[in-house]
This record gives structure tokens, sequence and C-alpha cells, in this order.
């Protein structure tokens, strides 16, 4: 399968700091790829180098056979954005004292009202994210985690992209939330959306990933396919320190 995204040898410093140590990582087209890794691996990094939030000192980014980062390349942030990826960090990014319609309408860079949005997307996302259409005219801020984590994810898909980036949508939610979340990424997985997820629940990347990168230090230290991973309890031990009591 080709890849939609590519990172080749991606280096990354903050400041002094050396972050990211030549990361390589395909992204197939149409794939939920998974981007696993203990705290502090660099998973948070690498989107944000993708997006042009970090620039990328070595290596190489290529999205659709086209370089959007890497040594040499000036794509900026929102170059990388109109070229079809959307990014969810995992602050969000939503406004508190906006509706949630609001905050929908401002992800829509096209539309200067709801009724431009094209209704077909609307209803998907609707039926996506029931709890959107359910607060529509609440402010956003009122909404529980997980809902203004479904908001978040909705906002970038009020518009279509190629690639979503998506960092810890699970991050600090319930159970049942998460089983919520994880029935909607599920939904949006049907439609072939091609995502990479960043995430630190194993039941949650078991359930969605079709491929998967473990990252530690850095840089990927494994590329393969989810299933092989999920049934590999000695690789998930050396992997992601993962014990058999954690998948109860
Ligand atoms: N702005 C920054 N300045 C300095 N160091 C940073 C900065 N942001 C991240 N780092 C460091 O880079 C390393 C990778 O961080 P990153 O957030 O990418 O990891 P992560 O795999 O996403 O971890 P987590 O799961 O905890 O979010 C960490 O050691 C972190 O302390």
């Amino acid at each position: 399968m080709s890849s939609l995204l590519s990172l080749q040898g991606v280096h990354t410093h903050i400041g002094a700091y050396h972050i990211l140590h030549g990361v390589d990582l395909e992204v197939p087209a149409g794939e939920l790829t998974m981007l696993l890794g203990r705290n502090g691996a660099g998973k948070t990094t690498t989107l944000r180098t993708i997006m042009g939030l970090w620039p990328a000192s070595k290596g190489r980014i290529d999205f659709d056979g086209r370089a959007i980062g890497g040594a040499g390349v000036k794509a900026s942030t929102p170059d990388i954005a109109c070229s079809g990826i959307a990014y969810v960090p995992e602050s969000m990014g939503i406004f508190a004292d906006l509706t949630v319609r609001e905050n929908l309408l401002l992800a829509a860079r096209g539309a200067r009202s709801i009724e431009q949005i094209d209704t077909q997307r609307l209803d998907w996302l609707f039926t996506m994210f029931p709890a959107i259409k359910k607060f529509w005219l609440y402010p956003a801020g009122k909404l529980s985690g997980g809902q203004k984590q479904m908001l978040a994810i909705a906002r970038a898909l009020v518009e279509p992209r190629r690639l979503l980036l998506i960092d810890e949508p699970s991050k600090g939610l319930a159970p049942a939330m998460v089983r919520n979340m994880v029935a909607a990424l599920r939904e949006l997985k049907a439609t072939q959306t091609t995502v990479l997820l960043v995430e630190q629940n194993f039941m949650v990347a078991r359930e969605l990933g079709d491929g998967v990168a473990v990252m530690d230090n850095g840089s990927v230290v494994h590329a393969g396919r989810m299933a092989e991973l999920a049934q590999d309890d000695e690789m998930q031990q050396r992997l992601l320190g993962l014990s058999l009591a954690s998948h109860q």
C-alpha cells in the first residue's frame, strides 16, 4: 500500500534539546496508523514536526509525494494545513466561551455561515458524534472532557481532509467515554480516512490500529501491523512495558 505520509530520518531540536533522532514513519493511505510509546518517547513532537510547528532540522517529510518538511523545505504550518492535514492536539484548541456550533463554524475555513457547511457532512458528524448535535447551542466549555474531544475531532473533519493527526483522544476519559470515542473513531475508519493516532491506552490502540509504529527515545523502534503486536505479549512487554495484567 502506498504511503500518504512518509518521514525519513527526521530530527527535531527544540532549543538546545535534541528530541527526535531520525524518525522513520510510513502512514499508508486509507489506514489508521497508531503511534505508541512510553511517556516522553517523542510522539507529540513527531505530530508537531509534521505540522511544521517544530522545524525538522534534518531528514525529510513527504505528504502525497510532495516535501512538506525537512532540511531546506520552507512549508509553513498554514501551508501544511491547507495541503489537507488536520491536527487535533492534546489541548484540543476549543473556544470555551463559544457555542459548539460556533466552534465548528470557525473551523470551516470556507464557510461564513453554518448553512454553507455541506449538510451531508454535518449529518455525518452528528451521527458520528451525537453530543455535537445535542449540545449544538451550548458553550463548548460546558461539555465533558470526552465531549470536548469529540468536538475537537469534529472540528478537524468539518471540511474534507486527506490526513488527520490526533493526539491521545482517550486521555483522562472515563471508561464509558473511551468506549464512545472508540465507536466514533471506528465510524471514521469505515470511511477510509487516513489517520495517525497517538495513544497510550493499548486497548484502544488494539481495537483501532491497522498499522502501528512504536517510538522510544526519539525514534521509531518498531513498525508493523497492529494485529501482530496485539498477539505478541513478549513484543508488547519489550516495546511498551505492558504486562498481561494491563490487558484486563
Ligand atoms: N518545549 C519543549 N522544550 C523542551 N523539551 C521538550 C519540549 N517539548 C517536549 N520536550 C521533551 O521532548 C521529549 C518528547 O516529548 P513528547 O511530548 O514528544 O513525548 P510524548 O511521547 O508525546 O510523551 P507523552 O506521552 O508524555 O505526551 C520529552 O523528553 C519532553 O520532555
